[in-house]
C-alpha cells in the first residue's frame, strides 16, 4: 500500500512582516480596488488549508497583494504558481517572493486585470485531466476584490459550462473569499432566506462548501462586512443540462419578483399579451405548482422549468430574444415583426 505523501514545507527567508511590506512600500490600500490586506497568518494559513492539498499543484492566486496568502501557498510547495494582480505597485514585493522561493518554485507574476486573463495559458500541458476524472491538480485561490467577485464567479461559471479557460483542463477547484452575504447566497438550499439566482447558478455547476468566516476585523482596512470561504467544484454534469446564456435568463426572471410568486417573474420571459398564458404552460409542462415562490423551488424543479421554457422557445422561436424591459418588446406581434 502507498503510503501518504509527506507534507513538504517549503521555509522562506526572512522576510518583514506583510505591515511592514505595506508600511515601507508606502501601500496605501485603494478603495476602488477593493483592498483589504488579511493581516493575521492563522487565518491566512487557515485560507490556503481550505484548499485542500497543493504540493505540487499548479496554483493561481487572483490579487495575491503585499503577498500574505502567496507566502501561505509558497510554504506549501506547489510546483508552480501563477499570480495575476492588477495594481502595479505590488509588483517589486510580488518579485522580491518570487526571488525568495526561485530554485523551488516557478513563480509566473502577471500584472492585470482577472477579468481579462485567461491564466489556463500559464498552465503546463501535463496537468490537463478529463472532465470525469479527478479534478486537476490545478486550485485557484484569492481574497478577491468584492468590487469584481460575483462578475467574476458568474464568468467562470460560463467557463466552467464550456469547459473552457482554466475548465479546458478539468474541473479545475477554487478556494474563494466573499461578502459573508454572497457567500451564503452561493450556498443557500431550497428555503433558505439567502435563496436567490446565484444560488442556483452555482449549485447547478458546482459543488459550493462555505467554510467558515472571517471577521471585518482580521482586514486592513477593516471592510464594512465579514468575509466568507467558499470553495467551488465543478460538478460532472450539471444539474440543467441548457446552455449558460439561457439557464441565466430563465433563472434571472424567476427570482425577479421574490415577494410574489414566482410565476409572476417567469410572465416576464415572455410578450405582455401572452405572458399569463406561456408562463402557465411552462408551470404545467415542468409540473411545478404555480403558487410556489422562488425560494421554495429546488435545484431540480427549477432545471424542469428551464427545460419546459426551452422547449416553448423550440415552438415559438420569436420569444427567445424577448426582453420585456425593452420599450419596444411589448406584444407578441410586435415580437413578430
Ligand atoms: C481584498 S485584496 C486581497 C489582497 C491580499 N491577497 C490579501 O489577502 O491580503 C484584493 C486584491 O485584488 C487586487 N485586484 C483588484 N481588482 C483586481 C483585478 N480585476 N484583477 C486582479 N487583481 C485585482 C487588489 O489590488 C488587491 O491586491
Amino acid at each position: 500500500m502507498a503510503l501518504p505523501k509527506k507534507a513538504l514545507q517549503i521555509r522562506l527567508p526572512p522576510l518583514p512582516s506583510i505591515k511592514d511590506v505595506i508600511r515601507l512600500y508606502k501601500l496605501r490600500a485603494l478603495k476602488e480596488l477593493s483592498q483589504n490586506f488579511l493581516m493575521e497568518p492563522r487565518l491566512i494559513d487557515k485560507i490556503v488549508r481550505a484548499a485542500g492539498h497543493i504540493q505540487d499543484n499548479v496554483v493561481c492566486e487572483v490579487g495575491p497583494g503585499p503577498g500574505g496568502i502567496t507566502r501561505s501557498i509558497i510554504q506549501q510547495a506547489p510546483r508552480k504558481l501563477i499570480l495575476v494582480e492588477k495594481d502595479k505597485r505590488f509588483i517589486p514585493t510580488l518579485e522580491l517572493l518570487a526571488d525568495a522561493c526561485k530554485d523551488k518554485v516557478d513563480v509566473d507574476i502577471i500584472s492585470g486585470d482577472i477579468l481579462k486573463t485567461d491564466v489556463s495559458h500559464f498552465f503546463p500541458a501535463d496537468v490537463k485531466r478529463d472532465w470525469t476524472d479527478s479534478p486537476p491538480p490545478i486550485n485557484l485561490i484569492g481574497n478577491l476584490p468584492f468590487s469584481i467577485s460575483t462578475i467574476l464567479i458568474i464568468r467562470w461559471l460560463e467557463l466552467i459550462s464550456k469547459q473552457e479557460g482554466p475548465w479546458a483542463f478539468g474541473r479545475t477547484r477554487m478556494t474563494l473569499t466573499f461578502q459573508k452575504e454572497v457567500a451564503e447566497r452561493m450556498a443557500a438550499p431550497m428555503l433558505d432566506k439567502q435563496r436567490c439566482r446565484l444560488s442556483v447558478m452555482c449549485q447547478n455547476w458546482c459543488k459550493v462548501n462555505y467554510k467558515f468566516d472571517i471577521s471585518g476585523k482580521a482586514f486592513l482596512p477593516k471592510p464594512d462586512v465579514d468575509v466568507g470561504v467558499v470553495t467551488l467544484t465543478p460538478l460532472k454534469e450539471p444539474i440543467i443540462k441548457l446552455p449558460f446564456k439561457m439557464v441565466e435568463k430563465v433563472l434571472r426572471q424567476i427570482f425577479s419578483m421574490r415577494q410574489k410568486y414566482s410565476i409572476r417573474g417567469a410572465q416576464t420571459l415572455f410578450p405582455k399579451d401572452v405572458c399569463e398564458e406561456m408562463a402557465l404552460r411552462m408551470y404545467n409542462m415542468a409540473e411545478i405548482d404555480p403558487v410556489t415562490k422562488s425560494f421554495q423551488l429546488a435545484n431540480t424543479e427549477f432545471s424542469r422549468l428551464c427545460h419546459a421554457y426551452h422547449e416553448i422557445i423550440q415552438k415559438y422561436p420569436e420569444f427567445e430574444h424577448y426582453d420585456y424591459r425593452a420599450p419596444k418588446n411589448k406584444s407578441s406581434e410586435e415580437a413578430n415583426m
